[in-house]
């Protein structure tokens, strides 16, 4: 499945940004595959040609819509073509063949001065490298960007200190990378990216050198980052349990093509194929659970209850459950309740999912 449907027919959501038929093949002659105008592309058929003819065909026929507000992720094991495709969607790459568009702007056609404007001003990227000049301080590094866009020095102070604060970092700003933790100097690349407030964030295996506590640590600052700011985002990982966690909608490559595009449960839940359910297998179900399908209708005032968000994971109440055994209050963006979770209703909840991959494996 590629998600080639045109953007109308696939969902309300609006598209921030697309792609379709989207290649990327290296060797001494890619474009020599693509002057075939008029003509439907035999895909499987080409890119074993290409191969024989000692061509790299990294994407091949990528097709995806990224909607606003959304963190679509696109994961897959080591060369499976993650990187490519998210430097062909930011234009780091040019595309051997196919259309990437962001709001509704054809970026393959797009002048290189355009496109220079489009980076600075609508893109912010998070490399695994952190990617920092060391002889810049924290607060030189962040407003750099700025610097590039010319925008004045007071500004660029002022826009500095929201997002230092946003990421964590109020008293290091005269710190210069060499002084900061890994996890600290991710911060520092989170914040340059986010202080030309893009439109689409891409952030590519941006807590892979990371250890796992930071590593974990760095995922639950994300996902507050992304409450706050709901931007448009392409995050790579190779990493299945880091895109479960943060994804709204992910794609898994394989070999270059997308095999399955979908959200965590329905990837879970159905598997394209043995590839996509190797991954899946070893998740434990509660990853999967989200906290308003744990909450049961409740009578009577449930105020005196904790209060829980609805959209929450059902995995982050264990520790709140066992504090409060007589439940939690779920609550939905606008405050307004929804149930109550118990710890019976969790465990009511989890056998359920549980019952549906049983029934859907048989
Ligand atoms: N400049 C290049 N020249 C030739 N082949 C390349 C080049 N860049 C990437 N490739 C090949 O394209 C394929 C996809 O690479 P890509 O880096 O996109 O994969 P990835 O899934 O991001 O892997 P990783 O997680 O290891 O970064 C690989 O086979 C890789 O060797």
């Amino acid at each position: 499945m590629t998600d080639q449907a045109p953007a109308s027919t696939t969902a309300a959501a609006a598209v921030k940004l697309s792609c379709r038929n989207l290649w990327k093949v290296y060797g001494p002659r890619p474009e020599y595959y693509f002057d075939t105008s008029g003509y439907a592309i035999d895909v499987p058929g080409l890119a074993e040609r290409m191969r024989r003819e000692a061509h790299v065909p990294a994407v091949i026929d990528v097709g995806f819509d990224v909607h606003v507000g959304e963190t679509f992720v696109i994961m897959g094991l080591s060369g499976s073509g993650k990187s490519t495709v998210a430097r062909c969607l930011s234009r780091l790459v040019d595309a051997s063949h196919g259309e990437v568009m962001l709001d509704g702007e054809d970026l393959l056609a797009m002048s290189p001065r355009a496109l220079i404007d489009v980076r600075r001003h609508k893109m912010g990227m998070v490399f695994q490298n952190f990617g920092l000049m060391p002889h810049l301080s924290v607060i030189e590094n962040i407003v750099f960007p700025l610097k590039l866009q010319g925008i004045p020095l007071a500004e660029r102070r002022q826009k500095a200190e929201r997002v230092i604060e946003l990421v964590g970092l109020e008293g290091r700003e005269g710190a210069f990378p060499g002084q900061l933790s890994g996890g600290q100097q991710q911060r520092v690349g989170i914040a340059r990216s986010l202080v030309v407030e893009p439109d689409v964030w891409f952030l590519d295996e941006p807590f892979s050198a990371l250890d796992p506590l930071i590593r974990r640590q760095m995922q639950d600052e994300f996902l507050r980052i992304q409450r706050v700011l709901r931007k448009s985002i392409v995050f790579i990982t190779h990493d299945f349990l880091e895109a479960l966690r943060i994804a709204d909608r992910m794609a898994i490559m394989r070999d270059g093509k997308v095999v399955q595009i979908g959200t965590p449960t329905e990837l879970i839940l159905n598997p394209a194929d043995d590839y996509v359910a190797r991954f899946t297998s070893e998740v434990p179900r509660i990853r999967l659970l989200q906290a308003a399908a744990c909450a049961v209708p409740a009578q009577g005032d449930l105020s005196a209850l904790p209060a829980v968000s609805a959209d929450g994971m059902a995995e982050d109440l264990i520790a709140q459950l066992a504090k409060n055994p007589d439940g939690l209050a779920a609550r939905d963006g606008s405050g307004a309740v929804l149930g109550k979770i118990t710890p019976a209703s969790l465990i009511t909840a989890l056998a359920a999912l549980g019952s549906e991959a049983d029934h859907d494996a048989s």
